[in-house]
């Protein structure tokens, strides 16, 4: 990232809660200089005033980026405070679900650079994936910008269309909890079977990390890695039959599941 600009500049974060202070941590110990970033928040963590970043301070009349990070219901009455860094050279980056670009030109002025972008928490410790777009007046440059801002914290692609954002959080914006609910689940289910609680969790935890960095180094997809498991007749095979049912397993869970996710980004649009 061209971090020299943004830590010369300075960074506004308007909302640090879980999103928001995943990205900062990642920022932060992406070397990105406390000094540099300012924070508006209404009850600011322990964690965040031991940071070191200026907290609830004047703001910059010319960040390089504000970084909206509060809830899309919050948005209305957190945004007005920044009017006065739109339609310049700011760039506004919104991780909100579901509020489109259009309400921020609305609210920040229409020559304003907004990218919307979806994150997820694993940007905490690197390793989050975030989706980016942005508006018409987005420069190339300061496109490069926010994905060397966010490419700070994991990976990041860019969409085509803005509709394709809804999608996209139901994927990978939600999809951590999925995982995390996994773990707990796959711990539960071993405890079931008898294993103490503590070590049922630990081979849970251990199992989905494990797989997800072999899903991501191994030259093979997915399904040649989990054929590569599954002995015939064995152990895994047993489980697998009651996974992949047609009606009750994986597959038709989880194409609810971020369906749920994407109507409610749909939904959440319209206020
Ligand atoms: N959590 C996630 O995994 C992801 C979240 N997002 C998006 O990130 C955004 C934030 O979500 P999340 O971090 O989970 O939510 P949180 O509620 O944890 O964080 C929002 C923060 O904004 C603060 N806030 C409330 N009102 C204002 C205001 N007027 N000005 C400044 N700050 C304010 C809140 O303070 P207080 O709590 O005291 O009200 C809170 O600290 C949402 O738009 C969400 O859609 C995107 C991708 C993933
Ligand atoms: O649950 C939410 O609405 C936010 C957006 C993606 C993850 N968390």
């Amino acid at each position: 990232m061209d971090m020299d600009h943004v830590a010369g500049k300075g960074l506004v974060l308007l909302g640090c809660g879980k999103m928001g202070s995943a990205m900062l941590a990642g920022w932060l110990k992406q070397g990105l200089p406390a000094t540099s970033v300012w924070v508006i928040d209404p009850n600011p963590s322990d964690w965040l005033q031991s940071t070191g970043v200026r907290i609830n301070a004047d703001l910059p009349e010319a960040p390089a980026v504000v970084l909206v990070a509060v809830k899309p219901q919050m948005m209305g009455d957190a945004l007005p405070v920044l009017t006065a860094m739109g339609n310049g050279e700011t760039v506004f980056v919104s991780v909100a679900a579901g509020t489109p670009i259009a309400k921020f030109e609305e609210v920040l002025g229409d020559q304003t650079p907004i990218v919307r972008a979806m994150p997820n928490t694993p940007a905490a410790v690197g390793r989050g994936i975030t989706a980016i777009i942005g508006n018409t007046h987005v420069s190339g440059a300061a496109l490069d910008m926010a994905e060397g801002l966010l490419s700070a914290v994991g990976q990041v692609v860019r969409l085509e269309r803005e509709d394709q954002m809804d999608a996209v959080t139901g994927v990978s914006g939600s999809g951590p909890a999925y995982v995390f609910h996994l773990i707990e689940t796959l711990a539960a289910a071993g405890e079931a079977q008898g294993l103490p609680a503590d070590l049922a969790m630990q081979l849970a935890k251990a199992t989905v990390a494990g797989a997800g960095a072999l899903a991501e180094q191994a030259e093979e997809d997915p399904a040649q890695l989990r054929i590569n498991v599954t002995s015939p007749n064995g152990t895994t095979q047993a489980a697998l039959e009651v996974l992949m049912d047609a009606e009750t397993g994986f597959p038709a869970l989880l194409q609810r599941a971020v369906k749920a996710a994407t109507d409610r980004s749909k939904e959440l649009a319209n206020g």
